[in-house]
């Protein structure tokens, strides 16, 4: 991340030009010029720690609705070390003539209504939920609103990014896949594109951290309610059902219907979906390790783990990668796939950051290449 020239004022720091929001950094073809808007997330903050690492980004703006107005390192004094862009703003206050590209990491249904209302020299990359989902009357279904912006949706591109690379680099407004459905996708796409499983018999256990339900106070999440146990929720109604078949739809072409059930597990972040699939076209677990391997050799982020390798949340823990398993069930004809991610990193933020990575122009991995955090 770059530091501009910044002198402080009675506001905090603040650039040198009209903006209110933080500091103005000069339009320069190395340097995308971002606004973070809800930076006083979870994934906003996560965008900021990666975007630290990135000498192409300057961050220009960093919004919060309740904590504007605070110093961002008063908010996380974790970044305090990346933080010299200037206090939170609010929404309307980001001078978006100083900014090139945005980070969107709201809450869904509030996003909508503000990228709709972005300028049109913006590239976008939305974490939230707003514009996966291709058919506006299953987001309606799903998510309890009509759509704001449906012609918007009609320009979005699903950022899953080792799947559809070559569209993220044309986009404008990349919608940011889900956590779950990444864990989802990234192995059973090239399953169901080559024949290899049932479309019919998909069975996905996940469990995700609790930072997937984001910073905002609510009562299921205080430590009380979480420590020392694990429980479903969403049981057969979780919205990201729409989303995971949306994916497993086109790769399979023909509709799919998967059983999904997501866990909250007490731990700050990590994410894995255990699925139990049926083997098809002559297929065996070795086979699908195989296939797997081969499709996703090339990939900076994807492991695919040799032979008895069990992939584990930790091993992911704070950094852009995705790590896979495949095992023979004990039922015949069986197979069971597990993947994990980070839910912060590519489940959320380092996911958008590739995707940014694309839009720019910028080598897809920038900013992105630190291990994971272990113990
Ligand atoms: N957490 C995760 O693992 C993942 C999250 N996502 C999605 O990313 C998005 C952000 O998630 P996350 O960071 O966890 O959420 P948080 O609840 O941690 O943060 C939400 C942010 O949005 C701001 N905000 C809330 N309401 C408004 C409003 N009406 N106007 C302007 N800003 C507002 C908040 O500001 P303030 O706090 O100052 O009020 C805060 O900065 C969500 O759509 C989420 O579903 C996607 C994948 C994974
Ligand atoms: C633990 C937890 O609550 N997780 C969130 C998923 C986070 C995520 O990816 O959600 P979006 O679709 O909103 O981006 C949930 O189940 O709703």
């Amino acid at each position: 991340m770059q530091t501009a020239v910044a002198r402080p004022s009675a506001r905090g720091v603040v650039g040198r030009t009209r903006s209110r929001a933080g500091l103005v950094v000069r339009a320069s073809k190395d340097t995308c010029r971002v606004a973070v808007l809800g930076a006083s997330g979870y994934t906003g903050a996560e965008v900021v720690r990666l975007s630290a690492l990135h000498p192409n980004i300057s961050i220009t703006a960093l919004t919060g609705e309740k904590q504007a107005g605070k110093p961002f390192a008063e908010v996380f004094p974790h970044l305090v070390a990346a933080s010299n862009v200037g206090p939170l703003v609010k929404i309307s206050d980001v001078e978006f003539a100083d900014v090139d590209a945005v980070f969107c990491c709201l809450p869904h249904a509030t996003t909508q209504q503000i990228i709709k209302g972005l300028p049109k020299h913006l590239k976008i990359v939305d974490l939230s939920a707003d514009f996966r989902l291709r058919d506006v009357d299953t987001y309606a279904e799903w998510y309890g609103n009509e759509h704001a912006a449906p012609e918007l949706q009609k320009t979005a591109v699903y950022g899953l990014t080792e799947l559809a690379r070559d569209d993220i680099k044309k986009a404008r407004l990349v919608a940011n896949p889900g956590c779950y459905p990444t864990t989802v996708q990234i192995p059973l796409v090239p399953l169901l594109e080559g024949g290899m499983i049932s479309k019919d018999d998909i069975i996905i256990d996940a469990k995700s951290g609790v930072s997937g339900a984001g910073r905002a106070a609510k009562e299921s999440n205080l430590y009380v309610e979480i420590a020392e146990g694990i429980n479903a929720y969403g049981v057969s109604s979780h919205r990201h059902m729409p989303e995971i078949e949306q994916g497993l739809s086109d790769a399979a072409g023909a509709d799919v219907k998967v059983s999904f059930t997501p866990h909250l597990m007490c731990m700050s972040r990590g994410m894995q979906s255990t699925m139990y699939v049926k083997l098809a076209g002559g297929a065996t677990p070795d086979s699908l390790r195989a296939a797997l391997s081969e499709r996703y050799a090339s990939e900076p982020f994807v492991r695919v783990l040799p032979k008895g390798s069990v992939p584990h949340t930790r091993h992911v823990r704070g950094s852009n990668f995705c790590l896979i398993g495949v095992f023979p069930d004990r039922l015949p004809g069986r197979a069971i796939v597990i993947c994990v991610i980070d839910n912060l990193v590519k489940g959320a933020s380092g996911q958008a950051m590739q995707n940014l990575n694309l839009v720019m122009g910028f080598p897809e991995t920038t900013g992105l290449m630190q291990l994971a955090m272990f113990p």
